[in-house]
């Protein structure tokens, strides 16, 4: 692995593979690093976030899944980044310290979400007091409001935050709020900080503004596709850049509809990739199988401008 450069491009937002009867699966994550190697293209992970189940997990089984990929992913991912937020501090700190023990390229918490931060300078003190324990280890905020109900924006947070936390070294930014991320970028030129934006679906818009990368639940199947809108991108070929989006889109908006969250995502992994996901755990319920027929159906109905 490679932690000292600069996080970029696509990362997969891990899901955790299960047994039938609920227990973490950890004896296919080795065939799981390999698929999303060379049938995706994707290097970099981010485990135990939200994809992950990472806030329905107990602490051994963090530990044990974060082990796991860094063990598999040695020699083949440049990236393996833990996600060590919980509502506990002490826990927290100790996800951060097994973290740093083991190798991690990097660690990233989110906002407290039951007792919640009410400004930038509380939020700020819990992630410091996570991010020394590893103080080795580079440190992201993962900014999910839609999910945590912390809505501080993320512009003002980064006033002075690498005298803060030293190990500072980016945002996972999973918001819609696109000026609050331009206003990020703008701000942070000189700093070296790295963006990785996590609503999928609008990806390009992020790169439009200076996102260097993604990190989201998508890559995981759609990787590909994916990176081919990124080199799009670069060339600058805005067209066929657009045209991947569209399409990535029209599945997204499709299964949205549906009803899409991390149990659907478990079970379209499960049909792309042939590795089994299992069940996702409570409060979480099953994809119905109406489901996977439609999402099947429509990813398969879908004509990629690369041909296949
Ligand atoms: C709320 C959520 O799970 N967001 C993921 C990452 O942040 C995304 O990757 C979404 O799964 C994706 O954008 C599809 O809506
Ligand atoms: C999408 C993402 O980054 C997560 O699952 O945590």
């Amino acid at each position: 692995m490679t932690p000292s450069t600069k996080l970029q491009g696509l990362v997969a937002a891990t899901i955790t593979p299960m047994t039938p009867d609920g227990q973490i699966n950890l004896s296919v994550i080795r065939q799981y690093v390999d698929y999303l190697v060379s049938e995706q293209n994707v290097k970099n992970v981010f485990v135990n976030g939200t994809t992950g189940e990472g806030l329905s997990l107990n602490i051994q089984e963090r530990k044990q899944l974060a082990e796991e990929w860094v063990c598999q992913g040695k020699d083949k991912l440049d990236h393996v980044i833990i996600h060590v937020g919980a509502l506990s501090l002490p826990e927290s700190q100790e996800l951060a310290r097994h973290a740093a023990a083991i190798g991690a390229s990097g660690i990233a918490v989110i906002a407290p979400f039951f007792f919640k931060p009410t400004n930038k300078d509380e939020l700020i003190a819990f992630l410091q007091k996570v991010a020394s324990e590893a103080p080795a280890v580079p440190f992201y905020y993962y900014h999910i409001p839609p999910l945590t109900g912390v809505k501080i924006r993320v512009e003002g947070l980064l006033d002075g935050i690498k005298e803060r936390i030293p190990t500072f070294q980016g945002v996972k930014f999973s918001d819609t709020d696109l000026l609050d991320l331009a206003q990020c970028i703008n701000k942070n030129e000189r700093e070296q900080f790295a963006f990785l934006y996590g609503v999928d679906e609008q990806l390009l818009s992020a790169l439009a503004i200076g996102a260097d990368g993604a990190v989201g639940s998508t890559y995981n199947y759609l990787g590909r596709k994916t990176n081919l809108m990124l080199q799009a991108f670069a060339k600058p070929d805005l067209a066929l850049a657009r045209r991947y989006q569209f399409l990535t889109g029209e599945f997204l908006n499709f299964v949205i509809k549906l009803g899409f969250g991390v149990a659907q995502t478990k079970a379209v992994m499960t049909f792309v990739s042939g590795i089994p996901m299992g069940p996702p755990r409570l409060p979480l319920v099953d994809a119905s199988e109406e489901f996977i027929v439609k999402a099947k159906a429509k990813l398969d109905s879908i004509v990629w401008p690369d041909g296949d």
